[in-house]
Parts: C-alpha cells; sequence; structure tokens
C-alpha cells in the first residue's frame, strides 16, 4: 500500500528522507540519546528488532563513522527476524530475539564481553485484537529484557519501546528490581496520539548472588516469576506494581516512573495524527509465516482456551 498524502507531510517522515535514515525512528533514537547520554563510553552494543535498521544507523554514526581516529570503534550487533540490508560497522544477524541460540550468537561476537548497551524497538505485526496485541507486546518487551539481563554489565543501560497500557506500573516497578533509574521517555518524533513510549533504564544492578538464564525452548520466554526465582526477590514484591494499580493509592505510595518529554518541539508537526508505524500494520496470524511465531503460537493457545478476549 503507498503513502497518504498525511504519512508525506510528517516532518520526520520527510527528514528521514532528506538525511538518509531508514526510517523516521531514526529521530527518536536522536532524541533520547540528546535526553540521556545513552552512548557515552559504549563500547559494545546490541540493537534488538532492528529492521529496517534507522537506529542501526544512528549506532553506525555515533560509535562508528565519527568516533577520533585513535578510538577503537565500538562492537555494534543488530538482530532482527527480518534480513537488513548492510550498514558501516554493523553486525546484522537474521534471527529471533526469543530463541536462545541468539544470546550465544551475540556473545560469540563480542568475544564472550558484555554489552554495555542493548535498545530495543521491537513490535509485532497488530492482529486488531487488543487483548492479543498487548500480549503479544508484553512477551516481545519480556524477550528483550531476559536477553539484556544475560548479556549487559552492572552499570549498563536498556532502553526498549513499550505501549503505556493496563500493567505498565507493574513492569515498572519490576525494572526498578533491575535498574538504579528508570524512567519512561516520550520523544518528540514519536507521534503524539500514540501510545507509544520508551522506557530507559539505566544502571544494571542484578541482585548479588543471581545469574540470569533465558528458557532452553525455542520461544519458550520465563514468566516474570520464574525469571526472577534465587533472585531473592519474592513473588509478593514482583506483583506489587499491579496490586498497587488495582486500588485507589495516595499518589506517592504508588511505583511510577518519572515521565519525560525529550527532543525539540520547534519543529514537531502537529499534523501527524496516525498512530501506527509502517511495521505495525500488516496482520497475520499465521503461526510459522508470522515474523513473531513464537509468541502468536502462545497467543493463539490462549485465545482457544479462551484465556483472553477478543
Ligand atoms: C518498528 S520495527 C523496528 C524499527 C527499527 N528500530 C528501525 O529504526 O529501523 C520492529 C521490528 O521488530 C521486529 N521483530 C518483531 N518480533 C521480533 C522477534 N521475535 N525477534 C526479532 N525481531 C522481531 C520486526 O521484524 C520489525 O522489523
Amino acid at each position: 500500500m503507498g503513502k497518504s498524502s498525511k504519512d508525506k507531510r510528517d516532518l520526520y517522515y520527510r527528514k528521514a528522507k532528506e538525511q538518509g535514515w531508514r526510517a523516521r525512528s531514526a529521530f527518536k533514537l536522536l532524541q533520547l540519546d540528546s535526553q540521556f547520554h545513552l552512548f557515552e563510553g559504549v563500547r559494545r552494543v546490541v540493537d534488538l528488532c532492528a529492521a529496517p535498521g534507522s537506529w542501526s544507523q544512528v549506532l553506525s554514526r555515533e560509535l562508528h563513522d565519527n568516533v577520533e581516529k585513535d578510538v577503537t570503534p565500538a562492537k555494534i550487533v543488530s538482530v532482527d527476524l527480518q534480513p537488513m540490508a548492510p550498514i558501516n560497522g554493523v553486525t546484522t544477524l537474521q534471527a529471533d530475539i526469543t530463541h536462545p541460540a541468539t544470546l550465544e550468537r551475540i556473545l560469540t561476537i563480542f568475544g564472550g564481553e558484555p554489552a554495555d548497551l542493548v535498545i530495543s524497538d521491537g513490535a509485532p505485526d497488530v492482529t486488531g485484537l487488543h487483548d492479543l496485541d498487548e500480549y503479544i507486546q508484553a512477551q516481545l518487551i519480556l524477550a528483550a529484557l531476559q536477553l539484556t539481563t544475560c548479556l549487559i554489565r552492572p552499570g549498563g543501560s536498556f532502553v526498549a519501546k513499550i505501549f503505556r497500557g493496563r500493567d505498565i506500573d507493574l513492569m515498572y516497578s519490576q525494572l526498578g528490581f533491575l535498574f538504579e533509574k528508570v524512567t519512561c521517555a516520550k520523544p518528540r518524533s514519536s507521534r503524539a496520539s500514540s501510545l507509544e513510549a520508551f522506557i530507559v533504564c539505566q544502571g544494571y544492578r542484578p541482585r548479588p548472588g543471581w545469574t540470569p538464564t533465558l528458557s532452553d525452548t525455542v520461544g519458550g520466554l520465563k514468566s516474570t516469576e520464574e525469571f526472577f526465582e534465587g533472585s531473592g526477590i519474592g513473588r509478593d514484591e514482583l506483583s506489587i506494581g499491579k496490586k498497587l494499580n488495582e486500588v485507589e493509592l495516595d499518589f506517592e505510595e504508588r511505583v511510577i516512573a518519572p515521565f519525560v518529554a525529550c527532543g525539540d518541539l520547534s519543529e514537531y508537526d502537529s499534523d501527524a495524527t496516525y498512530t501506527l508505524e509502517k511495521s505495525l500494520t500488516s496482520v497475520s496470524l499465521d503461526p510459522v509465516q508470522s515474523p513473531t511465531a513464537p509468541p502468536y503460537k502462545r497467543a493463539l493457545e490462549m485465545k482457544r482456551n479462551n484465556e483472553i478476549r477478543g
């Protein structure tokens, strides 16, 4: 389907074309970096769910092409189910982030050294069934987080796209067990009408003695409880965000991540009213053909068992 005239009017879409970015999402990462200085001191970085590759282009420019002559460029690994055209200084992997072998492939490229930064702009195909879409998106974030905890060094950072839904306070509180600082950021280039935002998690600090591990079955993510097993964090503590969501509490008692807007407002195109990214618009429920096959499989099972509505 061709671009509508509304798409063409979008400022960031036009700017991306002019500046040679593969997608307008490049500006989201640039604006997040200008707010949070994500790239400072980064030697190894992973871009999860990276196709078509505008975030990887940003990483390539900032951490490879533009570094001083006497500085060794960072190692950049980009992962997506879709093939990606090559980018200077970037190793691309066509792989599923929910597959345990993907972790080994990344670590091999890093020579067994941990990453300083993991970013994830993951989005599954939407089905239009709200509960199903929310479930699959949550699974993708959980997959990115589980992979990240097996990959990053203490003190490292994790950035991921989220859609601010019902259980978001729960996620913030769980991330609070893993990182010193968790912020929810909405870059100016992210359409105002969209629920999209980014969690910026800084200062990874796993509990002493806890070694995070992935499930060894394909697409078989660990549940949050299984994942945190052995960390000393109890089930009650893990569900505290949810509990707090269910009752009206005084504002200070709720676990709320600071919310910041970033980027320069002056050029913001208020005309852009649509909410879905290009990659979110196709619909596929085929568990084999779908780019997010493992989560879909589980989601379809859940739908069959009437565990979710829609
Ligand atoms: C919004 S796009 C990413 C855009 C990218 N950040 C950029 O700047 O060009 C979302 C991507 O998530 C990928 N994706 C979805 N599920 C995935 C999975 N299980 N493993 C790897 N990639 C996945 C899709 O293939 C899609 O390319």
